[in-house]
C-alpha cells in the first residue's frame, strides 16, 4: 500500500565474523540462535523479520531481553547494518543511502527517545530542545519559538530556562520527547522510553503521547516490556523471540488467540475487559435464528465490561448487533468463559 512508511522485507542481523556463512547456514539447513552461536560463533540478533508500519500507526514490539528488538529498530534509521533483507523509509532503501541523505534520514526523517534521555547538563531546557534546529542554522528566535510550542505540548512551559537537573525523570523524558518532536520528524523510534518512571507519571506520559500521536499523526515504532503500555497505545503489538517474530496482530488477537505458550506467557494475567468485544465471543446466530425481542442488544464492537455491566441488569442472553441487525448472542456461561480467558 502507499501510505506505508515504514517496511521491512525478511531482515537478518547476524553478529559476528562468519556472519555471511552463519546465514547461509541458518537458511540451508534452519539452525537454532544456540547453534549458530555453537557452530559459527555467532550472535543472531535479528532473524527473517518482515513488517510494514502505515502513517500514523504506533508499532509496538515487544520480547524477552536479548530477543532482538533494540537491534531490529536501530536498522531502521542505519545504525545497524542487516546481514540480510530490505529496509524501506517513506520509498526510499534504507541501505542505499549515501552521506547526505543518511545524515538527512537521522537527524530529519527519523527520531529517536530512550529511556534516560540524555539531555546536555549545561544547556537550557529550551536550547536542549532546540538542538537539532540550532545544528540546521536555524535563528535563535526562530528555534525558541518552535522549543516553545514542543514544550508546550508536553505540558513544560514555563520551564524553558531551567536546567535539567531541576527536572524530575519524568519531566526529562518529556524534554526528551520535545527535542526528538522539534525535529520534526516523519518516524519516531521509542526504545523503552517511558520504562523508567513510575506508574502515575507513566500513565500520563503515555496518554499525552497517544493525544499528540493522533494531532502530529507520526508513525512510530515504540519497544516495551510491558504488555499494558503495548496494549494502551500499539495500533499492533509483535512479540519476538530470538530474533524473529513469534505473533503479530491486535492486541486482541494477541490476548485471546497466542499462538504459542510464549506468547501465551506474555498474555497471562492481562485484564480481558477493555479489550476483548462482544462480537469475538458471541455465539454468531444461525440462518433463521432471531433473539428474543426482550433481550438487551450490544454492539459487536462494545468491549467485556460493557457486557458485564447488562449482564448484572440481566439474567438472560444478551443480543449482539452490527448497528442493523442482530448477530449473534452471548450467554452468561460465554461471558464468564470471555472474562477468565
Ligand atoms: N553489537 C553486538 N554484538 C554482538 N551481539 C549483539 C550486539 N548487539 C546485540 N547483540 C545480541 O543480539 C541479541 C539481541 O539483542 P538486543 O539488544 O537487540 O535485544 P533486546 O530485545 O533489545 O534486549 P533488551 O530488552 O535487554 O534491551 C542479543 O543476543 C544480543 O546479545
Amino acid at each position: 500500500m502507499t501510505d506505508a512508511v515504514i517496511e521491512c522485507r525478511n531482515v537478518w542481523k547476524i553478529f559476528g565474523e562468519n556472519s555471511k556463512e552463519a546465514h547461509s547456514a541458518v537458511i540451508e539447513r534452519g539452525l537454532s540462535k544456540k547453534e549458530i552461536l555453537e557452530q559459527y560463533r555467532c550472535v543472531v540478533g535479528v532473524a527473517d523479520v518482515s513488517f510494514t508500519v502505515r502513517q500514523g500507526e504506533i508499532f509496538c514490539i515487544m520480547g524477552l531481553s536479548g530477543s532482538g528488538k533494540s537491534t531490529l529498530v536501530r536498522h531502521i534509521n542505519r545504525l545497524v547494518e542487516p546481514t540480510a533483507g530490505v529496509i524501506r523509509v517513506a520509498n526510499q532503501d534504507v541501505n542505499a543511502l549515501e552521506g547526505p541523505q543518511l545524515r538527512q534520514l537521522r537527524s530529519q526523517s527519523v527520531g529517536m527517545v530512550f529511556q534516560n534521555m540524555a539531555l546536555l547538563p549545561h544547556r537550557t531546557v529550551i536550547d536542549n530542545v532546540a538542538l537539532s534546529l540550532e545544528l540546521r542554522g536555524m535563528s535563535r528566535a526562530d528555534r525558541h519559538d518552535v522549543a516553545l510550542e514542543k514544550l508546550r505540548l508536553v505540558s513544560l512551559d514555563g520551564w524553558g530556562d531551567r536546567y535539567p537537573d531541576e527536572l524530575s525523570g519524568g519531566m526529562k523524558q518529556r524534554v526528551g520527547l520535545a527535542r526528538a518532536m522539534a525535529a520534526d520528524p516523519e518516524i519516531l523510534l521509542m526504545d523503552e522510553p517511558f520504562s523508567a518512571l513510575d506508574p502515575l507519571i507513566r500513565r500520563q506520559l503515555q496518554e499525552q503521547f497517544l493525544d499528540l500521536s493522533k494531532v502530529l499523526k507520526k508513525t512510530t515504532v515504540f519497544i516495551t516490556h510491558d504488555l499494558d503500555e503495548a496494549i494502551r497505545l500499539g495500533t499492533h503489538i509483535a512479540i519476538m523471540k530470538d530474533g524473529r517474530f513469534v505473533q503479530v496482530g491486535t492486541a486482541e488477537q494477541i490476548v485471546t488467540e497466542p499462538v504459542d505458550d510464549y506468547v501465551a506467557d506474555f498474555v497471562k494475567g492481562i485484564s480481558r475487559l477493555e479489550l476483548v468485544s462482544a462480537g469475538k465471543v458471541m455465539q454468531p446466530l444461525a440462518a433463521g435464528q432471531t433473539p428474543a425481542p426482550s433481550s438487551p442488544s450490544v454492539l459487536a464492537s462494545d468491549k467485556l465490561s460493557k457486557l458485564l455491566q447488562v449482564a448484572k441488569e440481566h439474567d438472560g442472553v444478551i443480543t449482539v448487533s452490527d448497528g442493523k441487525r442482530p448477530v449473534g448472542v452471548v450467554s452468561r456461561y460465554d461471558l464468564l468463559n470471555a472474562v477468565s480467558g
